[in-house]
Formats: C-alpha cells, structure tokens, sequence
C-alpha cells in the first residue's frame, strides 16, 4: 500500500547530546515517491563491544522522511557500526532506534558497500534480482507479495534503466568496469523499492570522476524514489554534494549536525562539478573541516 506522503516536512534534531545546535528547517520534497520513505529516530542508541568500548555512545538523533544525512569523523569514530545498527544488522547494547515500516510490516531498507560484492556467477540482471528472491522467501513469514519471474525480470531491468546499465544485464562482474559493478549493486538496492537507503563509503575505491558522476547519479534516483538516506563518507565534498545535513562523529557520539546551505530545492538537478564552484561550497567546505580538525584535537 502506497501512503501519500507529505511533501512538505518540518526536519528536526534530537540535540541531546549535541554541543551544537542548529535551527530546523522546511525543505521541498521530490514530487514522485513511489514508496512513503523513512522516519528514523535514534535514541540513547549505544553499541558496546565486548572489549568495552562504546563504538556508539548515546547517540539521539532523527532523520525525517526523504532526508539525506551524512556521517562523517575520524577513522573508528562508529560511523559504520551505527549504520549497521540503523540497518538493524547490529544489536544496541542500550537505547532504541525506530523506524516507521510500510503496512505490510516489512519497511524495506537497502545497504551499499564500498564493495559491490556481486555474485561471480550470475549475470547484472541475476545479480539486480537477488533481493526479490529473497523477499520471495520472506513470504513465508507472511510478509511480502511474492513477485513471479516475470515480474523479477521487469523489476531488475527496470532497475538496471535507471543507472543506464540495460546494455550490460547479460554480463557478468568480471566483464564490467569498477564503476559499473558499482552501478549495478545500486541496481541492487533499489530494485525493491526502498524507503530507506544507507551507503557506507560507497564511491571510497574509485576516482574522482566517477565518484562525481555516481553521486550525481544517486542524487538523480533520490529525486525520483524520495527514500531516506544515510551515507557514511570520509569525503567532505562528498557529503556536502549528495546530503542535506551532515553529522560530525567522534568517539562514538555526535559532536555535531550542520544544516548544508549548498543544498537547496533548485539544486537538485545541479551536477557536483558546479555545485563545487558555487562561493558557499567552498565556505561550508572549511566548515565543516574546521569542526573535523576540531573534534580530532580534542
Ligand atoms: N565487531 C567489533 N568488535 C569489537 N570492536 C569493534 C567491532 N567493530 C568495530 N569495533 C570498534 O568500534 C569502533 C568503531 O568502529 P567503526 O568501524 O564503527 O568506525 P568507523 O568510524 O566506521 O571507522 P572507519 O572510518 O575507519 O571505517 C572502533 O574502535 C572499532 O575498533
């Protein structure tokens, strides 16, 4: 069931534990969303290893429907364990994280690696229509439509159309350049429509260039399917590019969330080599290394 989504959202921040605190603000949502995208709200979220150190440390944070937030730090900061934990891949030892779900329960989120991680074996369309395989198999739980073959086929073209990769369905990984395996595994995540989108260092292993026309790419699929994102990323120009608020990490808490004043509802079509000319890019730039060289002296 498709809910309608409200295409003007008031984005808050759960500043708790925040030092910093920067005002609210309304932003314009795409208008086509397939899927009702994501509220996720983090409270006290803790992970704690059994070394006892708190990669997560009391993180309250809230990402409202359709927004992009960044999480940026220094190296062992937590910034993959608390998207893991947002996944729901990884246990909080202490606090919660919640996220809406769709009707049926299910609430799809789709994860990015820096490593496509393809199957050698099957081909770009076999590979795009893993997902509805599985999900197939979550029948049983009674929690999803079964898609027949047919459908699968013409979800995961579909899929492989939007990251311009159609030509490439019946080839397999070793066949296909680095920032087309890239493509695909993006294919991947979206081929069953989700509402929430997290990428972990997703463009770290390749140049800039592509990393540029990719993260144009995402923005191109984000104004289309409206999902909620979430992209860890040590590239600050990155994070400024592809994200609406960005989250400085250090030492398992949030140190602070700076509001991006590059983005606004006109910049969505914009390609990241001019947005990157743009003064206030430049500006926001030493912004936000300011509060990165801060956080590592402290
Ligand atoms: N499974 C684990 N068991 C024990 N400690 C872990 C585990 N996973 C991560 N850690 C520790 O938790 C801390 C945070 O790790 P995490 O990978 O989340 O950091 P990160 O900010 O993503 O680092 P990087 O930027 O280098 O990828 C680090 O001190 C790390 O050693």
């Amino acid at each position: 069931m498709i809910r309608e989504t409200n295409k003007k959202l008031k984005f808050t921040l759960s500043a708790r534990h925040s030092p910093l605190v920067f005002p609210s603000r309304t932003y314009d949502l795409p208008e086509s969303s397939p899927n009702p995208s994501a509220t996720i709200q983090l409270r006290d979220a803790t992970v704690r290893f059994p070394d006892g150190i708190d990669a997560v440390a009391s993180v309250s944070l809230e990402i409202q429907p359709g927004e992009r937030m960044a999480i940026v730090g220094p190296s062992g900061c937590g910034k993959t364990t608390l998207l893991r934990a947002i996944a729901g891949l990884q246990p909080l030892t202490y606090g919660t994280i919640e996220r809406d779900q769709d009707e049926s329960g299910f609430g799809s989120t789709s994860f990015v690696f820096q490593q496509p991680a393809l199957l050698p074996w099957r081909r770009s369309l076999g590979n795009v229509m893993l997902p509805l395989e599985l999900q197939n198999r979550n029948k049983l739980a009674g929690r999803q439509q079964p898609v027949d073959r047919a459908g699968r086929i013409e979800a995961a073209m579909k899929a492989l159309g939007e990251v311009e990769l159609t030509e490439a369905a019946d080839l397999l990984p070793h066949q296909l350049s680095g920032g087309m395996r890239m493509r695909v595994s993006i294919a991947r995540a979206l081929v069953n429509q989700p509402n929430l989108l997290l990428l972990d260092e997703p463009f770290a292993a390749l140049d800039d260039v592509l990393r540029m026309q990719l993260g144009d790419l995402v923005t191109r699929l984000w104004t289309t399917h409206g999902f909620t994102m979430v992209l860890v990323t040590h590239n600050i120009a990155e994070a400024i590019e592809l994200c609406d608020r960005i989250c400085v990490m250090h030492r398992g808490r949030v140190s602070v969330v700076l509001n991006n004043p590059v983005h606004t509802q006109h910049d969505f079509a914009t390609k990241s080599a001019d947005l990157r000319r743009m003064p206030r890019f430049g500006e926001f730039y030493g912004t936000v290394s300011d509060h990165l060289r801060e956080v590592v002296r402290s």
